[in-house]
């Protein structure tokens, strides 16, 4: 299988903060969410993978260069969107076209109009008196414009509505229809990642808890409810994480672990990292 990114025991130190020994792979013609809570090293390990900064230990290795010797015409091979404010403000789209074009060789500035065109965004204004969501969509649409083969995205669709969320994600899941193409984007919003992502990446405090298969996690793990004296019966290797209240017990569990009789509903994404951060608090 080849490999659009792959991290082996990637470490960065802070003071007060380790990113430690994080590996992890992403196939080409799939999408990765990295998923954790506020401040688990989602960035930086996106920094780190940018070679934005310095890693203390560790590969990291895009479409199959080391990210340190990274050449011009790799750059130009990857997508970044950090955050919205990439473009001067009084910038319209055709100034960002005429500035893209002399950064990328692989510019191509009809699929940039044709982007923001599908993205309505206005031809005459400048990015200053773009909203929050016009902005996140210029970025996409020039991240989207230079034949990227690997988009990276940190927090590419938050604070966007719901409508031009699925407008993005459309986006994405048509990039990724050409097979050489991969996705890595982080995100607090789970329900989005679980719809388009074919790979789930987990980073609590700066380890990852796992990188799995987004099919297999939700097909492996359920939400078993039932009265203490059952639960006390199960094979505690079966529990991922639970909480008692006055109704019972509610744990995320390995669905094939539980005997049959009990009732295991289906988990979502939100709800394996809710348990695991819960089991996993020190
Ligand atoms: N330049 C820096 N110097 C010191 N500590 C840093 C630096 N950059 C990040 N950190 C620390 O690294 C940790 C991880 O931060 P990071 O931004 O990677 O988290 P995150 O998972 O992206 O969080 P969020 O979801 O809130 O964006 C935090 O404790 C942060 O304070």
């Amino acid at each position: 299988m080849e490999l659009a990114l792959e991290l082996k025991n990637v470490t960065k130190r802070y003071d007060g903060f380790t990113l430690d020994a994080v590996s992890f792979s992403l196939p080409r013609g799939c999408i990765m969410g990295l998923i954790g809570e506020n401040g688990a090293g989602k960035s930086t390990t996106i920094r780190l993978i940018l070679d934005l900064i310095g890693k203390d230990e560790g590969t990291i290795t895009l479409l199959g260069e080391d990210s340190r010797d990274a050449s011009k015409a790799l750059r130009e091979k990857i997508g970044v969107v950090m955050d919205e404010s990439c473009f001067p403000e009084n910038f319209t789209l055709r100034d960002v076209d005429s500035v893209m074009k002399r950064v990328y060789h692989s510019w191509v500035s009809e699929e940039f109009f044709a982007m923001a065109h599908r993205f309505s965004l206005p031809d005459k204004k400048i990015v200053k008196d773009y909203s929050h969501g016009m902005k996140m969509k210029l970025a996409i649409a020039a991240a989207l414009s230079h034949r990227a083969e690997l988009l990276i995205l940190d927090e590419a669709t938050s604070g966007l509505d719901p409508v031009v969320r699925e407008e993005i994600l459309d986006v994405f899941l048509e990039f990724i229809q050409d097979e050489s193409h991969s996705i890595l984007l982080s995100s607090h919003i789970l329900s989005d990642l679980q719809k388009v992502c074919d790979y789930i990446t987990f980073i609590h405090r700066g380890k990852v808890l796992f990188s799995r298969g987004k099919d297999e996690l939700l097909e492996s793990y359920g939400i078993l409810k039932c009265s203490p004296e059952e639960f006390s019966r199960i094979d505690k290797f079966a529990v991922a994480g639970y909480r008692e209240s006055k109704f019972g017990v509610e744990a995320l569990v390995l669905r094939d672990k539980i005997p049959s009789g009990l009732v295991v509903d289906r988990a979502g994404i939100e709800d394996i990292m809710l348990y695991y951060v819960k089991e996993n608090v020190q």
